[in-house]
């Protein structure tokens, strides 16, 4: 089993925390969705004007695109990626496909449900119970192929479904390595340094989860919330986000900033194993997904994990007497367990000084 499913297995979810709202017949943003008790995280978003502060955009054919990366994640935790080499036409499939399943009425969908203890199938977002109030969206989580599920959603037109789902796994698993042997190469790391992204043999296969993210229109989309401000706990997430904005990251001192889509681009986004292993030079960015009243808005989030056995800690060449290890070393598993119960402040128990204070 993989550590996903296996940490989702040991943290079950109540089921308000599965089943999604049937949106399209909702004319009112019910209580249930209202969230004026967290005013401030309602602040208006920053929209630059001026490139140089925005979110960088790094082409990866740039002869300089290990060291541009290198100041993105320094300073951002995020950036958008052209020149990544994805197909155009896989891009347009996904999105199809993406809409085809969410365009179902809810009953239909429902055939589909993630049971409460695994983590592929339709649902709520895992984070909503952290929350106290539900988000206005919902979710469809693949891993590896999604055949069971699809079969249950179309019995006799699932075929196209399932091949676009693994041919985009597969795309995106091979672009994460190439994007983390670049985050390696800029922080003067080298393959040695991080022996399992290329595994020779079977046991030890990096681990990778495709979350299909659907935000139907919205009623009244400056009191409903998308998707909360959270981290990722992956290594590095690719996010494709079509082209209806939504997406914002909480940027030092300046507030919610919006990733504007463009045309093609994936935003890449820091992890919080990607911290670690960085011993902190590299930012995992919080963010969150906002709605609106006009457009039924897909985002499709890849996120790429080590393998299950497989101990991330800070690089050992990035630390010394004037910087020591800032957390201890952790698998993916374990991290997704410390997330399943303390969320936003798993980070902060797997610290050095957290871990130190407590004795
Ligand atoms: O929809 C988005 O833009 C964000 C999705 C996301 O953050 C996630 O799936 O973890
Ligand atoms: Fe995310």
């Amino acid at each position: 089993m993989n550590s996903i499913s296996e940490s989702y297995k040991t943290h079950p979810i109540h089921l308000n925390h599965i089943i999604p709202l049937d949106f399209k017949h909702v004319l009112k943003l019910p209580d249930s969705h209202t969230w004026t008790s967290l005013s401030n995280d309602y602040d208006p978003p920053i929209n630059y004007p001026n490139a140089d502060s925005s979110i960088p955009i790094i082409d990866l054919c740039d002869p300089n695109a290990a060291e541009l990366i290198r100041n993105a994640c320094e300073q951002w935790g995020v950036f958008q990626l052209t020149g990544h080499g994805i197909p155009v036409a896989l891009l347009e499939d996904i999105e199809y496909q993406t809409r085809r399943l969410f365009s179902l009425p809810a009953e239909q969908k429902l055939r589909a449900v993630r049971s409460q203890e695994t983590s592929t199938g339709y649902g709520v977002a895992r984070i909503a119970e952290f929350f106290p109030k539900l988000m206005w969206s919902e979710g469809f989580s693949v891993m590896g192929s999604p055949a069971e599920h699809a079969r249950q959603l179309w019995p006799h037109h699932h075929t196209k479904f399932c091949d676009v789902m693994e041919d985009y796994q597969k795309e995106m698993k091979r672009l994460s390595e190439r994007i983390i042997m670049l985050m390696l190469e800029s922080l003067g790391l080298a393959r040695e340094d991080l022996k399992w992204l290329k595994p020779n043999k079977g046991s030890k296969q990096a681990q990778g989860l495709l979350q299909l993210n659907s935000y139907p229109v919205c009623p009244d989309p400056t009191r409903a919330m998308g998707l909360a401000p959270h981290t990722d706990s992956s290594l590095l997430t690719l996010l494709y986000q079509s082209n209806i904005s939504g997406l914002q990251v909480l940027q030092d001192n300046s507030g919610w900033v919006t990733v504007q889509p463009l045309a093609g681009a994936l935003v890449v986004n820091i992890g919080d194993l990607m911290h670690i292993l960085s011993n902190g030079q590299f930012k995992t960015v919080l963010h969150r997904a906002v709605v609106n009243k006009t457009q039924h808005r897909l985002s499709i989030a890849y996120f790429y994990g080590p393998p299950r056995d497989v101990m991330v800690s800070p690089a050992m060449k990035l630390t010394d007497g004037d910087h020591p290890p800032l957390y201890r070393p952790v698998t993916w598993k374990e991290y997704l367990d410390a997330k399943a119960i303390y969320f936003n402040k798993a980070l902060e128990l797997i610290r050095f000084d957290a871990i130190d204070a407590k004795r």
